[in-house]
């Protein structure tokens, strides 16, 4: 029986940390679908195409978008660092309430999706994605821990980030990815969630094992 895990959650919930070090042990598939609407922002972004403007699918075919042994290339290379930037993520937030973005990607990741027993991580995985999940686990943690948690993560790969930016920042993605019209983030009804503040990676992951334990027979 194939089994599918869905982990949505805010920016520095844990959701990326989580979901591959679950995969590795499960020997799941892995895909993180921020990557996707990072490079998507960042192509659309430099491209000088405004949210607000037509954004056609051809526009976002031209992006040749590939996902190849559970890396992402697009405009025929790797995607690097470079999508894990604040400005990544704040363009990603952005062009995703797009209703072309979302329907280009949302199809690429169900595709994707039914490659076997995967973890997939993002905002609207257990709602829209994989509806069909055998579990799913919505991450929450307070805005102050995961502000924190993305500081000291951005200053260790030598960025120049001021933890009280991180937090707006993560305060806005949150009411920009919540407040959409289409795939906001909310739990589905069936999510097992987990506050993680004051738990560690171990413990979080321990909790998710225990319902795989039981969905996932
Ligand atoms: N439960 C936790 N406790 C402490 N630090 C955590 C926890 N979960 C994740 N982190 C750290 O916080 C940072 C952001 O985690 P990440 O998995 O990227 O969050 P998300 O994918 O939800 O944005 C990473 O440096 C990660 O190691
Ligand atoms: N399934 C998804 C994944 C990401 N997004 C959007 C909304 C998010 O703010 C951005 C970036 O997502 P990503 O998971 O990479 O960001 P964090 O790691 O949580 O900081 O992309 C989305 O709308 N739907």
């Amino acid at each position: 029986m194939s089994c599918k895990i869905a982990i949505d959650g805010p920016a520095g919930s844990g959701k990326t940390t989580v979901a591959k070090k679950l995969a590795e042990k499960l020997g799941y598939y892995y895909l993180d679908t921020g990557a996707m609407y990072r490079i998507v922002g960042l192509y659309l972004h430099s491209k000088g195409i405004t949210p607000e403007d037509e954004i056609t699918l051809s526009m976002l075919e031209d992006i040749d978008l590939k996902f190849i042994e559970g890396k992402f290339f697009f405009l025929g290379k790797e995607a690097g660092d470079e999508i894990r930037t604040p400005d990544a993520g704040k363009y990603a937030s952005l062009y995703a309430r797009h209703p072309v973005v979302r329907k280009y990607l949302t199809s690429l990741q169900k595709k994707i999706a039914q490659s076997g027993n995967i973890v997939v991580e993002g905002r609207d995985i257990g709602t829209v994605v994989i509806p069909d999940a055998e579990v799913k686990i919505f991450l929450e943690a307070s805005p102050e821990a995961r502000a924190r948690r993305r500081f000291e993560e951005l200053k260790a790969k030598g960025l120049n980030v001021e933890y009280s930016e991180i937090l707006n920042e993560i305060l806005l993605r949150d009411k920009q990815d919540s407040e959409r019209d289409i795939a906001p983030l909310k739990p589905a009804e069936d999510a097992f969630i987990i506050d993680t503040t004051n738990l560690s990676v171990s413990e979080v992951i321990e909790k998710i094992l225990e319902v795989v334990k039981i969905k996932c027979r």
